[in-house]
Order: structure tokens, then sequence, then C-alpha cells
């Protein structure tokens, strides 16, 4: 078939299924607004549908796969979409959701052997592709149309990345975006992973690690419809200007009501409102704006407090607090009414122990008030005096049986680890510092508990920079181990407080409950930034693997000399030249310090350059051309990065992790600007 005659067919095809979603949507009809619960039910379902008919009437599918099942005659065309429709009248499917068994043949598929399997519930599902052919469908126009096999092709012969190309050639604005149409082979089989699994990803910057996450969430929810639910998801990123830039894919996946939000924020709410994080700059400026070394590093209070020895050390101070909860003396609320220190023991121990022990304790104190009551029998317990005097006593007993707050306990065991300031009130809370959370939750936990759910489903992201005690916290929170845990060592510019191999958080795990997957392909920038920045990783030590390019060819990477003073303007006339070029919808400069790029922000606008200048509590970022204190860029992507002070002075041997983070920001353009030497950093 002429590419014309395809082209034809799908339009036609394409006109059918628009119609099909239109009637669907007229059909739906105004809200409800009345009180009747079950409508009020039947409504939200429809409001659900509707959402997904509107995602789909824009692109209703991005794929084609003609799939012959073992045993049938002739192959079915498969269209996948970001959301499944199906025929009203005739029940049959028009577009298949993504996330279906099915599916899973589009992304798998790479041409070669067209016998094919897929998993489904019923079993393994046998066959043979005769063709795939890739859609592009914008507000509800055939764009393009793209085989990437047909039937007889050559085996083995490569298929065309062509679709994947041209996504990655797209200038990028402020927020991250879905990738359903190009998920790839790599990628889709995390996606897939079964859900009773610690998956840990150890992906290069730009492979999509984020992005994948997110999809995985979407296909856990699909999948497991009744056993995952979205309330009881949650997404831990670093920052909240990061939740922000990804806040956009979940909802065009759509899936809503999944909380996003940082280990700080989370731990802060399960404190109830006792303590408050102290501001992040303080922390960065230590790290950041001046000279450390790894020995710094390796003794910083963020690894010591985040050590599985110093989990241990609060385990068995919890462990004690709580043999010695009891105290040793019986119970007498009135003269020859005596409840053994022992039996108490003994009524505290039959208490279940998977409760908080505080719980236990209230309800213990119960149980020794109802004996009292009884012990004293109706006419006693009648006799005002008696009664109050007896009340009393046991207030005295509860009053030895202690409830300290998770501050209290941590200020009062680990003195030499935790003396926060004494608030000004009461009321107020107390400030402690990033590495002081983990602990303070792990004894919250321990002592209260929580009135939450268990979690079904936990994502970290950018779990480099977590410690073992913050995920033997989260572990606590969960039923089955279902977590997807994600980062890059390379980027683990916060390892004053971070893992450095992965075994520190996989051995918190049992090797059965584990999964680990290497994503090594880089998606994000051109092959020439990817083969600059793996020159920063052939520096690492441990025999760091390189990053793989996808095969999109750019601009070279520059690195040029400037004078010290001559920096802003040769930055400016950089800009400008950028600015220029409509692909470039998103500029960065990234600074090596807070200081500097403050400095670069004031010499851009006394050169007619207004930026956007980001800073450690924001709370979002809002793409066009931004000056960024290096550190605070991960996670992030712009279309063009400036870097202007690569010099040896700025970068020195303990930056590598640093400026391979600045370098793989890039999409499209990259360039150096260095005074004096160039960091030796960059590996020639
Ligand atoms: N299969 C894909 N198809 C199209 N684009 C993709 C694909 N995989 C990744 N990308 C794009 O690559 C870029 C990087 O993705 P993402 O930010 O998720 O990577 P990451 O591994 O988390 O990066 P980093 O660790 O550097 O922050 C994004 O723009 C994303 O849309």
């Amino acid at each position: 078939m002429s590419a014309d005659a395809k082209h034809i067919e799908e339009e036609r095809r394409l006109k059918d299924v628009l119609r099909e979603i239109r009637t669907q949507l007229d059909a739906i009809g105004p809200r409800y607004t009345g009180n009747d619960y079950t409508e009020q039910v039947l409504d939200d379902l429809r409001q659900e549908r509707k959402a997904r008919l509107e995602v789909a009437q824009r692109e209703p599918y991005f794929g084609r796969l003609d799939f012959r099942e073992g045993g049938q005659p002739a192959p079915v065309p498969l269209y996948i979409g970001k959301a499944g429709v199906g025929e009203e009248s005739s029940r049959q499917p028009l577009v298949i959701d993504w996330r279906a068994p099915v599916s899973s043949l589009f992304y798998s598929f790479n041409g070669g052997d067209p016998n094919v399997s897929y998993d489904s519930p019923e079993g393994t599902i046998q066959g043979t592709v005769s063709l795939k052919r890739n859609l592009l469908v914008r507000q509800g126009v055939l764009q393009r149309v793209v085989d990437s096999y047909e039937e007889g092709q050559d085996a083995g012969a490569a298929v065309s990345d062509e679709f994947l190309l041209h996504r990655l050639g797209e200038s990028k604005d402020n927020k991250l975006r879905d990738i359903v149409s190009t998920i790839q082979q790599e990628q889709d089989a995390i996606i897939r992973t079964d859900k009773n699994k610690a998956l840990f990803i150890q992906g290069v910057a730009g492979s999509g690690k984020t992005t994948v996450a997110l999809h995985r969430l979407a296909y856990l929810l699909y999948h497991y419809k009744d056993k995952v639910k979205a309330d009881r998801m949650i997404i831990l990123a670093p920052n909240r200007m990061f939740l922000d830039y990804i806040s956009g894919v979940l909802p065009e996946l759509g899936v809503g009501d999944i909380r996003q939000t940082t280990f700080a924020d989370w731990a802060a709410d399960l404190l109830g409102g006792s303590v408050t994080l102290a501001p992040p700059a303080k922390t960065l400026e230590r790290w950041f704006e001046r000279k450390t070394t790894e020995a710094d590093k390796e003794g910083a209070p963020g690894r010591l407090k985040g050590s599985v020895a110093f989990l241990r050390r609060l385990e068995d101070a919890l462990d004690r607090w709580e043999a010695e909860l009891i105290p040793d003396e019986p119970f007498v609320p009135h003269p020859g009414v005596v409840l053994p220190a022992a039996q108490i023991r003994e009524w505290f121990r039959s208490e279940p122990a998977d409760e908080p022990v505080l719980k236990r304790r209230e309800r213990l104190l119960n149980r020794l008030k109802r004996w009292m009551e009884i012990q004293l029998g109706k006419s006693r317990w009648g006799d005002k005096t008696i009664r109050s005097n007896a009340t009393a006593k046991w207030k005295q007993y509860s009053n030895k049986v202690p409830s300290p707050s998770a501050v209290e306990f941590y200020a009062g065991r680990f003195p030499d680890e935790f003396a926060p300031a004494k608030p000004s009130s009461k009321r107020k809370p107390v400030v402690a510092e990033a590495e002081d959370l983990p602990p303070l939750a792990l004894i919250q936990l321990r002592l209260y508990g929580t009135d939450s759910p268990k979690f079904d489903h936990i994502v970290i992201d950018e779990a480099q920079d977590y410690s073992p005690l913050q995920l033997a916290v989260l572990k606590k929170l969960q039923r089955t181990p279902s977590m997807t845990v994600l980062g890059d060592l390379q980027q683990g510019i916060h390892d004053y407080a971070g893992i450095r191999r992965w075994a520190e958080l996989t051995e918190l795990f049992p090797p059965e409950e584990t999964a680990y997957y290497e994503l090594d392909r880089s998606y994000r920038s051109t092959m020439e930034i990817i083969e600059f920045a793996n020159r920063i990783l052939a520096g690492m030590e441990g025999g760091v693997k390189p990053a793989v390019p996808v095969f999109r060819s750019g601009e070279p990477v520059e690195t040029a000399e400037v004078s010290a003073k001559d920096r802003a303007d040769a930055a400016a006339r950089m800009i400008r030249e950028w600015s220029g070029v409509p692909e470039l919808s998103t500029i960065a400069v990234l600074c090596r310090t807070a200081e500097s790029s403050e400095r670069m922000h004031v010499g851009l606008r006394e050169r007619g350059i207004e930026a956007a200048l980001l800073t450690a509590d924001q709370q979002a970022y809002g793409g066009g051309l931004t000056v960024v204190p290096v550190y605070l860029s991960k996670g992030l992507e712009f279309d063009a990065v400036l870097i202007p002070d690569a010099d040896e002075d700025a970068y020195g041997p303990a930056d590598a992790k640093l400026l391979y983070v600045g370098c793989t920001r890039a999409l499209h353009r990259l360039k150096l600007l260095y005074a004096g030497r160039l960091t030796s950093l960059i590996v020639v």
C-alpha cells in the first residue's frame, strides 16, 4: 500500500472513531447536583469517563499493531491510546488502553521474529505481528503515519526510531511530559514489573527514571484496580519546585489523587506540627558555597544519623525504653487492694505487639482502671472519698508510665545528636535539621503510630539522596514492599547525607523482595552533549559506565575561555544568540554557587537581559530564561544550558557529580565558559 493510501485509510478510521467519541461525550449530559448518594457516585463515574473521552478526543491513539492470535484466521488491527474506548453498540474495543496486557507488544516488538507472546490474566497468548504503525494525531487531526514494521520486512531489520527522534527533538516548556507513545522496551519492562517488589532503578541522567516511575503508577492503578488505590500511593520528590515540574504527567495519564510531597513535609505532618524543618539554605551553604572534601562528607551528620548503625541504636533505645516502661511496683488504689507489678507487665505484654507503644499504654491504664472499679466493688465505689482517692492513685500510677513526645524522647536519649533550641512557647514547633527528621519519624511511628492507612505503593525519586534510615522508616508504612526507588549515584551531589552504593538501601530487604534495573540509554540530550558528559563520568571513581546516547545529533558542545571580567558579557552574548533560535524556549545559566548566580543575575540585568533567579525555597519553575545555582537544577531540563564558570577553581576534584548534573540538564545546546584554566574534571 502506498504512503498516501495508508494515510487515507487511517484518516477514514480516525473520523469514525472521533464521531463515536463525540456521540458518547454528548450522551453524558450535565452534572448531577442533587443529594441522592447513589446518583452522586454514578455521576462521579460519568465524570471520570468524560475526562477519559476528552483525552481520547484530542489524540485517540498513537499506535497500531496488527496481531494475529494463535488459532485465529486473520490479524486484527489494535489501536493503542492513552485511554481505552469501546464502541457503544457492538461493545468492541475501538482503542485499547496502553496499559492493557496486549499493548505491551507494541512496546516490546522491535522487528525481528514476528512470532511473539504476551502475558495476560488468561495465561500466555501467542501470535504473530504483521504491522507496527506509529500515528501522530494532534487535536483530532492525523499528521503522520510511519510504519516501523511490515510483514515480510527483513528479519532483524532496524526499526526506525523516527517517532522517538521527532519527539526528542521538540523543545521543552516548564513541565515534564508523558511518553506513552514512545515508551522504550527497557522502560516498559520496568513500568510493568509486579507490584510486590521493591524496585531499585539506577539510571543515567536523562534515561527517563522520573517519567517511567510516574507511568508505572498509572500502570499499577490499571492492572491492580481492586488492590491498589491512588489515595494509598505516595510520590516522594526532593523539593516543591520539582513536584511542580512533574505535576502535569499524572493528570495527562488520567490519574488523580496521588499524594506528591517531600520527605520533610511528610515527616513534619506525621509529627503533628511539633517539628519544622530548618531552612535548607544553611545546609546548602555548607556543602555547596564552600570547598569540601570527601572526608568532610563522610563524617557529616547526615551520613552518621542516616546509617544502619544509627537505626540500630535508635531501635535499641526504643526497645530498652519499652522494656522499662512499666514501673517495678504494684498498683495499690486502696489499702489491701493490690495488683502486682508482674501481673501488670503480663497484661502489657499481652497487648498486640504491632500496635504503637503508647496506644498499648493507654489500653493498659484503662484496664487497670476497670480492674480497680471491680475490686473496689459496688459499695466502696459508691463512697465518694474512696472513689476519689482511688482515682488519684490511678493518676499517680499513670504518671509513672511515661508518654514522651518523639522530640522529648530523641532529645532525652540522644542529647549528643539532637539538642534543638527550645521554642519560645510550648505551642511553637521545634526546629530540626533534615537529618533529624527520619529519627524523629521512626520514634513517632513506634510510640504513636499513624492514623493513615498503609501505603499500597511508594515512589522515591532521587533516591541516591536518601539514607538507609529514611528508607527503613518508609518501609514501616507498608504491608508489602511495593516501592519504586530510583536515582543515579553519579548525580549524588547530596552524598553528605545520601548513599554511595545501592546496597546500602537494598540490604534493608530480603533479596527475593527486591528487583534491580539499570537504565543506560539517555533520551534527554543530543549525542554530542551525552558524549561530553561521559567525559566527566570517565574521571569518576569505580569504573562508571558511560551513558548510551540515542542517535540524535545536534550542535557540538563548546568550551570557551573568557577573562573573569568579561564573563557576564560573554554570557549575555550567548543568551542573545540562543534567544533568536525558535526551538530554544527554555534556557538556563547554571552557576556554581547561589552567590555567583546572584551576581550573574545582576550582571545580565545590567546588560538588558531579564532572567528569573531560582533560589532554595522556590516553589515552581516557570520556564523561559533562568539563572540557577547548579545544585538546584537537579531533576530539571532545559533546551539550552550555559555553564559560565567552568573554571578549575570553581569545580575542584570533589565537584564531578555537580558538573555532571549541570551538563546533563541540556537537551539541545550546551556551552561552558571558563576563566584561567578549564576544570580538569572534563577528561580529555
Ligand atoms: N521513551 C521516551 N520517549 C520520549 N521521551 C523520553 C523517553 N524517555 C525519556 N524521555 C525524555 O527524556 C527526558 C528525561 O526524562 P526524565 O527526566 O524522566 O529522566 P531522569 O532519568 O529522571 O533524568 P535525571 O536523572 O537526569 O533527572 C524527558 O524530557 C523525557 O520526556
